[in-house]
């Protein structure tokens, strides 16, 4: 993989994980074998480990969940073991993710793959924005800076205006998220976005980001 030569730093990038056949053969099983949450909006099925919106970790009380066939080749080989924990999202057109950091007490790597449609995601730290076009097939891996002291999310809307004035209606898209459990604890120290941090320092802090996913997923 190869780091994006972008604020910010820790973005990597590999093109064409899968090919476009192989997209569409995932595409075809998404529609057609999976049983989904029968709601609006972004939905989601977990595979290995539950993901639990309220504390960003894993959920003690679901058992383990073996990954599917169709998901095996799809799972990164750059770390040192599989990931604990795999989502797979489903974006409707128009749907999006809120600006959020995935936890830092819960979890190391975290790898996005993303299928169907191209959207845009943006990255914001402070006052700072960048958008970071996400293409069918490409897997990002988000390390450093864009991992721990930059949110991530894609906005609610129907269409994405590209830097060349584009404008790109939002369709179908399907992301896989990857991500490893930590071992020993995150010592990044950002108040503003690190669990770790934020509990040493006795922050109870309401993250409007835990609140809107908890909602959405409820
Ligand atoms: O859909 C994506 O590509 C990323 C989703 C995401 O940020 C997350 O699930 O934490
Ligand atoms: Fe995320």
């Amino acid at each position: 993989m190869e780091e994006l030569p972008i604020e910010p730093k820790g973005i990597f990038w590999q093109d064409d994980f899968v090919n476009a056949e192989h997209e569409q053969r995932l595409i075809e099983i998404f529609r057609t074998e999976l049983k989904w949450p029968d709601r609006p909006g972004r939905i989601s099925l977990h595979y290995g480990y539950t993901f639990d919106y309220k504390t960003f970790g894993i959920d003690p009380d679901i058992p383990y969940k073996e990954f599917p066939e169709w998901l095996q080749p799809l799972i990164p080989t750059t770390e040192s073991r599989p990931p604990e924990q795999v989502c797979l999202q489903y974006y409707p057109p128009g749907a999006g993710i809120p600006p959020h950091t995935d936890a830092h007490m819960a979890y190391d790597q975290l790898y996005a793959l993303s299928l169907g449609a191209p959207t845009i995601m943006q990255f914001r730290k402070g006052e700072n924005r960048v958008d970071v076009d996400l293409k069918p097939r490409s897997m990002m891996q988000m390390t450093g800076d864009s991992r721990l002291h930059w949110t991530h999310g894609i906005k609610k809307r129907k269409n994405d205006t590209l830097v060349d004035g584009t404008v790109r209606p939002r369709e179908d898209r399907w992301s896989i998220t990857y991500r490893w459990v930590r071992e020993g604890e995150c010592e990044c120290g950002n108040l503003d976005l690190c669990d770790v941090a934020q509990r040493r320092n006795g922050v109870e802090k309401e993250k409007r980001s835990v609140k809107e996913l908890a909602a959405k997923d409820s």
